[in-house]
């Protein structure tokens, strides 16, 4: 916790924060907020961004919000909360902030768990935040690959009942009578085969998550009964007699469109709103495609053990930039290990990414953000502007080398002296 007067000085800082944040053990005191968390000459609203003290004055209430902060550790997510503190004449005269990390994701490369720093993940993980204290059941809606079950475990983790399990449950492909006795449980001869007494997902998720992925296909018969077990918090063992009371978070996940599904009658409204209390969508990959260098080297640290690290090229991170991700996060993992191979001298190039990849793409591609495909080239000078360009750019190597006026060979070379993102 620090405090802060109303010109972004900070005041005090307790204990924690020293600890958490301070250098060396030292609370910044007397220097700015913005200079301190982000690096900012100027405060967070003047640099694009949300500022939580800017919001409090206006409305003389608290606010939170999530930001990115230069930590000693690097980049973190940070919770942020402010609230004012009034004199006796009404007026703002400090602020209070409170400041926690978040541990569901991370805005540095990582070896497991989520990453993103876009604006597109950050409003996905500040659901997360709020949400996960509580009890209410989350829909996860997102196209496959978009880390829907990575999410839902990340909620588990941040929830009370992360001490509990988190017990999956694939609802795809499950017949009538095999959810009934997976997600009860049996008593011993209850049908042709049980020959012992089994305890179902529900037992198992006591005190926990039950994660109930791919919602969106389970049949209406079977839509009833998850109805009937979410609204009673009670079942009943395939073949027993005893009414048993559940104790978990429901946290449902899927890619089809429940809404339009429940006006097509192919999903129960009743159950469509138990499930949806705090529905969360998260992002496809071609709306966050500044995260592709942070997820690149996050999947290139992944499952390598002790072996160095690969490195990429700026016109190989171009592609993947350029590429419009119909299967998330997993298409770009699955390129990923399929590069790895073919990166003989430790460098990731065009060479080693699949095809299609580097095929050109007809047409405009559906969905594409307006702002990451401006149609005036950009200068040749800007690193950033012309990678942004590159990656909303919808056409032919040729086509991109005439709109800025290279010829081919110069414009591999430019976009392979484009310097590596940070
Ligand atoms: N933010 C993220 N950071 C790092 N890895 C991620 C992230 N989101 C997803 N992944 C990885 O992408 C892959 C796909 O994620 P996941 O299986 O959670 O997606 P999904 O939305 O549940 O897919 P489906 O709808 O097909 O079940 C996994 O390997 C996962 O670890």
């Amino acid at each position: 916790m620090i405090v802060l007067d109303p010109d972004y000085l900070i005041l005090a800082a307790n204990a924690a924060y020293r600890r958490q944040f301070g250098e060396r053990g030292q609370a910044p005191l007397g220097r700015r907020c913005y200079e301190v968390s982000h690096g900012y000459s100027l405060p967070c609203d003047q640099a694009g961004e949300h500022c939580p003290m800017r919001k409090a004055r206006e409305t003389r209430s608290p606010d939170r919000v999530l930001h990115i902060h230069h930590t000693p550790r690097g980049p973190e997510h940070v919770d942020v909360e402010l609230r004012p503190i009034l004199g006796d004449h009404g007026a703002i005269v400090a602020y209070v902030e409170r400041l926690c990390t978040v541990r569901s994701a991370s805005a540095q490369p990582s070896g497991a768990g989520l990453v993103g720093r876009s604006a597109a993940f950050g409003t996905a993980l500040a659901a997360l935040q709020r949400v996960a204290p509580s009890q209410l059941p989350v829909l996860l809606l997102g196209e496959s690959g978009t880390g829907k079950e990575l999410f839902a475990r990340a909620l588990h983790e941040a929830s009370p009942r992360a001490g509990g399990p988190l017990v999956v449950v694939d609802c795809s492909g499950l017949s009538e009578a095999l959810f009934e006795s997976e997600l009860f449980g049996h008593e011993k001869g209850a049908f042709t085969g049980a020959q012992a007494r089994k305890p179902g997902l529900v037992e198992t998720a006591q005190g926990g998550t039950l994660f109930l992925d791919e919602i969106g296909d389970v049949p209406l018969a079977i839509q009833v009964k998850l109805l009937r077990l979410i609204e009673s918090g009670t079942y009943r063992r395939v073949g027993g007699l005893e009414t048993r009371q559940a104790d978990f978070r429901l946290v449902a996940a899927t890619h089809k469109p429940l809404q339009d599904m429940v006006q097509a009658g192919q999903f129960r409204q009743d159950l469509y709103y138990r499930l949806a209390a705090f529905p969360v969508t998260l992002p496809p990959l071609r709306e966050r495609r500044d995260d592709i260098p942070l997820l690149v080297d996050s999947f290139l640290k992944r499952g390598v053990g002790t072996a160095p690290a690969l490195q990429i090229d700026p016109p190989a991170l171009a592609l993947l930039q350029a590429h419009d991700w119909p299967g998330n996060l997993r298409e770009l993992r699955n390129v990923i290990e399929r590069a790895r191979l073919y990166a003989d001298d430790g460098l990731i190039t065009a060479a080693c990414l699949p095809p299609e990849l580097l095929q050109p793409r007809p047409g405009p591609a559906a969905g594409l953000p307006p702002q990451t495909a401006p149609l005036t080239p950009p200068s040749l000078d800007d690193d950033a502007a012309l990678r942004l360009w590159v990656a909303g750019f919808r056409g032919s190597r040729r086509e991109m080398a005439q709109a800025l006026g290279l010829s081919e060979r110069t414009l591999y070379r430019r976009l392979r002296g484009l310097q590596p993102l940070e």
